[in-house]
C-alpha cells in the first residue's frame, strides 16, 4: 500500500472531511494510516504531544486514523496574520514570516521540507492520505506548487478530486479541472468524488454518466449531506456544520478578523441546549447569556477593529451589568488594562480594555504547551499557542492559568471547553444552566462523528476501486482531455 492525494475542486469541497473518513475507514480496516498535508494556511492549530505546532485539520485525521498527531502530518502551517503576511510554521516550530510578494520565491526551501518529510511518514506507515489545497487547477500556483499536483507528481500517487455538489457547478468544475491540467499532471487524475449530495441520487446518474464518459475517470462515490458532522476546520467561518441551533443558552463567539483557534467554541456548540452564534453584531454581543473573545492571530490589530465596531463597548457594557465575558489567549489578552506588543503588531503599549486586572507583554519567543489543570475540582486539559504572556497587576480570584474579576474570565488555555466537567460546571456558574440529561460528551461525539464519516464511505464509495488505487497507483492508460496547460 501507499498513498493517494485527496484534492477538491474548490476550497470547503470537503477535503478535510473526506480525508478523516478515509482514514477511519481504513483504520478500521487495520491498516496504518497517516495524514498529510504539506501546507496548511490557517490560523487553527494544534500543539502535539511533542509540542510540534500542525493545523488543527491534521490533528483530527489523525485521530480518525488512531494515531499519534505529529509535525510531520502537516510539515508546514502558514498562519495569516494580515492580508499580506502569513507566519510560517515548519516541523511544528515558528520559521519566520511570509509577505505576499514572496510567495512564489520563499517557498522553495518550504517545499523541500515537505518533500522530505513526506518520504518519511511514508515509511513509517502502510498508507499515507494526503489532503490538497484549495484546486489542483489553480495554474498561476502550479510551477512551485507542493500541495496539489506537485507533491502528487514528486511522489506518483493517484488523486481524486473532490466537489461539492451543493454549491452547483460541480461537473464542470471536475471537467475543468481536469482540462486545465498538463497531460502528465492528467496521468494521475484518477476519479472523482461526489460530496455532500442532497436528494434522489437517480437523478444525478445521467450526468455523472456523462462525466465519466467525457473524462474517462469513474466517480468513485457520491457522498450525502451529512447533518451534524462538523470538522476541526481550517477557517473560522466554517462553524455552519455546528449543531442545530435554537438552544436556549445563547452565546455569541466575537468573530475576529483574524480569529485564531476558534475551534475551542466547537465543544459549546456541540453540547445540547446551547447555541452558538459567531458575531460582529454589536446587539447580538450586548444580548447574548455569554459572549466569548475567541484567540486571534493579530491581538493589537483585532482589538482595533473591536473598538472601530462598537463592539469593545458592547463588551464593556456587559462586564459592567455583571453578564458573563471570557476572553481566550487573544481575546484574553485584549481584557487587560496595557498590552506592550513589538512582536506581533509593533505597535509599541497600547491600551487594552482594562477589564482585567492584567498586563501582557510579547516576546519572540513563543509558547507552545499541554498544561493541565482544575478548575472547581473539575480536571482540564489544556493547550497553549502564544506570544503575549498574562501578568496580574493587581487583586482577581485565578481561574485556570488565567484570572477572573466579577463577570469577566481569562485564560490562554485553548481546549479546556473540550473538558466535559469544566464545560457544564463553568455553565452552570456563569449562566446558571445545567446540562440536559444523558448528553454526550465531546469526545465520544468526535468518535461518534468520525465512525458515520467512515460508513459513509463504506455505503457510498466504491471501495474496492480506491482500495485499488491507494495499492497500485494510478492506471497507466488515463486518456488525456484536452486542451491540457
Ligand atoms: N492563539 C492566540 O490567540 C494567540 C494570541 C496572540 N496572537 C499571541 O501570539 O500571543
Amino acid at each position: 500500500m501507499s498513498g493517494l492525494l485527496v484534492a477538491g475542486t474548490t476550497s470547503d469541497a470537503g477535503k478535510s472531511l473526506v480525508t478523516a473518513a478515509l482514514c477511519r475507514w481504513l483504520a478500521r480496516r487495520g491498516v496504518r494510516v497517516a495524514p498529510f498535508k504539506s501546507q496548511n494556511m490557517s490560523n487553527n492549530s494544534m500543539v502535539c504531544a511533542d509540542g510540534a505546532e500542525i493545523g488543527r485539520a491534521q490533528w483530527l485525521q489523525a485521530r480518525a486514523a488512531r494515531v499519534e498527531p505529529e509535525a510531520a502530518m502537516n510539515p508546514v502551517l502558514l498562519k495569516p496574520g494580515s492580508d499580506r503576511r502569513s507566519h510560517v510554521v515548519a516541523l511544528g516550530k515558528p520559521f519566520g514570516t511570509l509577505e505576499a510578494g514572496e510567495y512564489a520565491t520563499g517557498r522553495a526551501g518550504l517545499a523541500e521540507i515537505a518533500f522530505d518529510t513526506f518520504s518519511s511518514l511514508r515509511k513509517r506507515f502502510d498508507v499515507v492520505l494526503c489532503e490538497g489545497a484549495g484546486s489542483p487547477a489553480e495554474i498561476n500556483l502550479r510551477e512551485g506548487d507542493y500541495v496539489n499536483m506537485g507533491l502528487a507528481r514528486r511522489f506518483g500517487l493517484p488523486v481524486v478530486v473532490v466537489g461539492d455538489i451543493d454549491r452547483g457547478g460541480v461537473m464542470a468544475a471536475m471537467f475543468g479541472t481536469l482540462a486545465l491540467l498538463s497531460a502528465e499532471d492528467q496521468a494521475l487524475v484518477s476519479g472523482w468524488l461526489v460530496n455532500k449530495f442532497r436528494g434522489d441520487v437517480g437523478l444525478l446518474r445521467p450526468g455523472l454518466e456523462t462525466l465519466e464518459k467525457l473524462t474517462g475517470r469513474e466517480v468513485l462515490g457520491v457522498l450525502p449531506w451529512l447533518d451534524q458532522v462538523w470538522i476541526d476546520s481550517e477557517d473560522a467561518l466554517a462553524a455552519a456544520g455546528w449543531g442545530a441551533s435554537g438552544g436556549s443558552l445563547r452565546v455569541a463567539v466575537v468573530r475576529f478578523p483574524r480569529a485564531s483557534n476558534a475551534t475551542d467554541v466547537d465543544a459549546l456548540a456541540a453540547e445540547p441546549g446551547v447555541s452558538v452564534a459567531l458575531t460582529a453584531d454589536p446587539d447580538t454581543v450586548r444580548s447574548a447569556d455569554v459572549v466569548i473573545l475567541p484567540g486571534s492571530r493579530a491581538t493589537v490589530d483585532d482589538l482595533a477593529w473591536l473598538r472601530a465596531r462598537g463592539l469593545a463597548d458592547a463588551v464593556r457594557a456587559r462586564a459592567e451589568a455583571g453578564r458573563p465575558v471570557l476572553g481566550i489567549c487573544g481575546g484574553y489578552q485584549m481584557l487587560a488594562a496595557e498590552i506592550e506588543d513589538d512582536v506581533e503588531s509593533g505597535a509599541g503599549t497600547v491600551p487594552g480594555l482594562g477589564l482585567l486586572p492584567t498586563r501582557v507583554s510579547f516576546s519572540a519567543d513563543k509558547v507552545l504547551a499541554r498544561p493541565t489543570g482544575s478548575w472547581r475540582g473539575q480536571s482540564v486539559e489544556a493547550y497553549e499557542i502564544h506570544h503575549g504572556t498574562v501578568t496580574a497587576t493587581g487583586p482577581a480570584e485565578s481561574f485556570l492559568d488565567g484570572y477572573r474579576r466579577g463577570a469577566v474570565w481569562g485564560t490562554m488555555w485553548h481546549g479546556a471547553f473540550e473538558n466535559d466537567g469544566f464545560r457544564r460546571a463553568w455553565l452552570g456558574e456563569v449562566a446558571d444552566w445545567s446540562p440536559a440529561a444523558g448528553a454526550p460528551g465531546f469526545g465520544a461525539l468526535r468518535e461518534s462523528m468520525l465512525d458515520r464519516l467512515a460508513d459513509a464511505v463504506e455505503e457510498h464509495v466504491d471501495t474496492e476501486a480506491l482500495l485499488r488505487l491507494i495499492e497500485n497507483g494510478a492506471d497507466g492508460s488515463l486518456p488525456f482531455v484536452p486542451p491540457g496547460v
